[in-house]
């Protein structure tokens, strides 16, 4: 499967980026889920070694590291790996495994010095593999920024780790995520001000489909690229979500059309159907065709 391509949508930008709607967790210790992930179409699969790892198979999970990658060598998907805090017994050893994958996720990341660590260990293995950075601790939702302003580390994105945050917070995550949703915006703010990819969190409830999709649907709206993802059912509700509907291109394509009008030529602002659409909304429009088309706005 080839991996899919569109402009990054970001009217600032029209660099060409790699679509990433959906990141699967894959526990390193599954063995079954391992080779189930090679065929499920994920933009991004994440061989976990933390939290879907026991203390007790943490050395045997990261033996499996080179094998899984060239296992999913043909999937398609970016082949990343998340694993344990540098603060851990076994950070350092899993960092120098991960270090051939194509993304290297950091857990609970605090401060900017923790992507400097990582960034330098894995220099020092001559590996440039970008490092993610999962927000889901109070201090990282604080301190993150910063933490998005170190592109100089080779970070490629954020993602929200919802769980991690609601037991630290000790706020509730139902309730349409209303506790939690203050601290997601602030993840995705800091990620689109240093053109950063955003991922939302996890959704626990596997078996509920229906309140999958709207939480997808509520990422979206708050802007996240995509959402991180636990169970194969999950992939295909998330890249129906995380790509422009019908409606939006017909919208698009009508903007577009009324800007070419050349009784609107030259005006900054006009009347669509009892809208205000301004110029940056044409901007906008294009971006959303050309994605749709796979061409640069
Ligand atoms: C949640 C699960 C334990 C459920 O597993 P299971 O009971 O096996 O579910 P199913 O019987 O429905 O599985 C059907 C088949 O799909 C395969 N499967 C299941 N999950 C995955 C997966 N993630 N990737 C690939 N394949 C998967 C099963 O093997 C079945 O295959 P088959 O036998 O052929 O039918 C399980 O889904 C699971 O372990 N999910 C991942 C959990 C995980 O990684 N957790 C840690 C990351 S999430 C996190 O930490 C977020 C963050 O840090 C935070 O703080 O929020
Ligand atoms: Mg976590």
């Amino acid at each position: 499967m080839a991996p899919c391509y569109i402009p990054f949508p970001d009217i600032r930008k029209s660099e060409m980026k790699r679509l990433i709607r959906s990141a699967l967790f894959v526990p390193a210790n599954n063995a079954r889920a391992i080779e189930k992930a090679a065929h499920l179409g994920a933009d991004m699969l994440v061989l976990d070694l933390e939290d879907a790892v026991g203390p007790d198979d943490k050395d045997a999970a990261r033996e499996i590291i080179a094998g899984t990658l060239s296992l999913w060598q043909s999937s398609g998907s970016l082949r990343a790996v998340r694993v344990n805090g540098a603060d851990t017994a076994w950070g350092a050893a899993d960092l120098r495994a991960a270090s051939q994958a194509e993304a290297v996720i950091l857990p609970k990341v605090e401060q900017v010095g923790d992507l400097h660590a990582a960034r330098s260990t894995l220099n020092a293995y001559g590996s440039s593999v970008p490092l993610w950075a999962m927000i889901e601790t109070p201090r990282g939702v604080l301190q993150s920024a910063a933490i998005a302003g170190a592109t100089g580390t080779g970070l490629g994105g954020l993602m929200a780790g919802v769980n991690d945050l609601a037991l630290a917070l000790r706020c509730a995550s139902d309730q349409d995520r209303m506790a939690l949703l203050p601290h997601l915006a602030q993840i995705l703010c800091a990620a689109r001000a240093n053109g950063l990819y955003a991922l939302d969190g996890v959704y626990n409830q596997f078996r509920d489909h229906e309140g999958f999709r709207r939480e997808a649907r509520q990422g979206r709206a708050l802007g996240f690229d995509g959402k991180t993802l636990i169970h194969p059912d999950q992939v295909e509700p998330t890249h129906d979500c995380f790509q422009p509907d019908p409606a939006e291109l017909e919208r698009a394509a009508r903007i577009v059309a009324a800007f070419t009008d050349p009784a609107n030529a030259g005006k900054g602002v006009i009347n669509l159907d009892g809208d205000m659409v301004e110029r940056l909304h044409l901007d906008a429009a294009r971006a959303l065709l050309s994605a749709g088309s796979g061409n640069d706005p």
